[in-house]
């Protein structure tokens, strides 16, 4: 699946509303999978549900624009077609960086977050200051074979290739509440695929985050 949104950019193969970390809220009460205004994500889990989440305010906050074009786009890297979205210019922008921790801190502080797992590399940057701020642990979700202790895995695709990413069994328990978090959704290749991890985890629902999307708690 390719997430679709409108785009200031222009380039259809990656939003610019999606530009923004986007994160995911997951709980243990089994339901079914469901973006608001695209295109069913890839699962297999019949059983889960996916809701757009975002600021209520989100169209009015003025830090959404800071943070969006402090992101470089950078054309054909790394490789040809591929329209690059480097945050780690936004990570160059104190205030930038600040208002895109404190944004999610906002939203998700007061609803018992157990655990923040971010996706590495890139939500290894963002999740753990949220976690640190909402009081959770973290838990990172890592490429192949970097984890030492018993894992789960899962094997995905990607805008340019394909990845598998492991989690630690017992990182998290049954009835906790979770934040996934990474930098930006291209395909939904890894978001997907985090999501099924926590899936053999946990029984899910699950709340997706974007810039432009209102926030609801189901659609
Ligand atoms: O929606 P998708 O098509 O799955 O792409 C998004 C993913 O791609 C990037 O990570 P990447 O796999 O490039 O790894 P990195 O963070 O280590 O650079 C990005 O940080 C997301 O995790
Ligand atoms: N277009 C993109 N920009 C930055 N990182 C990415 N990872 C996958 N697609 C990407």
């Amino acid at each position: 699946m390719r997430v679709v949104c409108c785009s200031n950019s222009g380039v259809s193969a990656f939003p610019s509303c999606l530009r923004f970390p986007p994160l995911i809220a997951i709980s243990t009460t089994p339901s079914s999978i469901r973006f608001l205004n695209s295109p069913p994500l890839r699962s297999t889990a019949s059983s889960q549900h996916v809701t757009i989440m975002a600021s209520k305010n989100s169209q009015q906050d003025t830090r959404l624009a800071r943070i969006a074009s402090a992101i470089r786009v950078i054309p054909d890297f790394p490789k040809p077609g591929i329209l690059f979205q480097d945050i780690t210019t936004l990570l160059l922008d104190t205030k930038a960086f600040k208002d895109t921790i404190d944004l999610f801190v906002e939203r998700y502080r007061d609803q018992n977050i157990n655990v923040v797992a971010g996706v590495e590399a890139r939500g290894f940057i963002f999740g753990p200051p949220i976690a640190l701020a909402i009081g959770a642990k973290f838990v990172p979700m890592r490429k192949p074979n970097k984890l030492p202790g018993e894992v789960i895995s899962e094997e995905y695709s990607l805008e340019y290739g394909t990845d598998k990413m492991e989690m630690h069994v017992g990182a998290v328990q049954p009835g906790e509440r979770a934040l996934i978090i990474d930098d930006l959704i291209a395909t939904g290749g890894t978001l997907g695929a985090a999501i099924k991890l926590l899936g053999k985890l946990v029984n899910t629902n699950v709340l997706w985050a974007s810039k432009e999307n209102p926030l609801s708690e189901s659609c």
